[in-house]
């Protein structure tokens, strides 16, 4: 780690403002992640979560306000190695790709190798060292069809993970993956964040398990309505929850 960078925000986003053609959807949005935090972003649907997470990595342009990645503006940000993006796709027929683990994570190569460069020795130990990484050596010559949800979820991690960045954004990736494997990958980006340092930002719906495994929470509806540490997000929820769901908060704990 560099000492010039260190206290410097990973993702800092000043008065963010962010509407699709007259539908305002992020109001004056204030956020930062620091270093070695591991963050959970809940919200109601359609709240402004993805958007969020489109203006972190890039893909929309905020209307008003200041996003800045490392220290760097946006629009000067070039080092997109340094941020890994797991998408929400996953479970839901991914796995009918017809390609193999190995495959599927030298993929998350590209941006560094170029597209129809060969991969030499260091990229493929690069990627063994990544399926390994989420446990899945053995696996290495599989086709990803022969997988289960939760395995897939982590050829998805391995395969952001193969660039080694320094934050991590992960867009509801527990969907469709089964109560026993989602501890499993919680535990999974614990030790990520723990034992390689690496920066988290996760949205989910399931803030019951999330808010066990995060250190920050923020709570999105439009601006941020909260954003604090995961113990005082447990003990004020149902406070939060109220004031950004309404009544709709009972319905939440049943949502899967
Ligand atoms: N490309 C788009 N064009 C117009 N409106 C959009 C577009 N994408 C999203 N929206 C609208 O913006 C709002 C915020 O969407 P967003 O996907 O950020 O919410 P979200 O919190 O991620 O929702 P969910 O939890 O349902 O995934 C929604 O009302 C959505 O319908």
């Amino acid at each position: 780690m560099e000492p010039m960078t260190q206290g410097v925000p990973v993702v800092k986003l000043t008065d963010v403002s962010f509407q699709y053609e007259d539908k305002l959807v992020l109001d004056g949005v204030e956020f930062s992640l620091e270093r070695g935090e591991f963050v959970g972003i809940v919200g109601p649907n359609g709240s402004g979560k993805s958007t969020l997470m489109k203006l972190i990595l890039g893909l929309l342009t905020p209307n008003k306000g200041k996003v800045e990645l490392f220290g760097q503006p946006l629009s000067k940000f070039r080092e997109w190695n340094r941020i890994g993006y797991v998408a929400q796709q996953v479970a839901h027929g991914a796995g009918g790709f017809p390609a193999t683990v190995q495959e599927v994570v030298a993929s998350g190569l590209v941006g560094k190798v170029g597209l129809f460069r060969r991969l030499n020795a260091q990229h493929h130990a690069s990627v063994r060292a990544a399926v390994e990484r989420v446990g899945l050596a053995e696996k290495l010559n599989q086709r990803i069809g022969s997988l289960s949800g939760g395995q897939l979820q982590r050829v998805f991690i391995a395969r952001a993970l193969v660039a080694e960045p320094e934050l991590l954004i992960l867009d509801e990736p527990t969907v469709g993956v089964d109560q026993e494997s989602i501890e499993q990958f919680y535990g999974l980006l614990r030790s990520l964040k723990e034992e390689n340092g690496l920066t988290m930002m996760i949205v989910s719906h399931d803030v019951g398990v999330m808010s066990q495994w995060v250190t920050k929470v923020a709570c999105v509806q439009k601006k941020i309505h909260f954003h604090g540490t995961a113990h005082e997000f447990e003990h004020n929820q149902e406070k939060i929850l109220q004031s950004m769901y309404g009544d709709s908060v009972r319905l939440l704990s049943h949502h899967h």
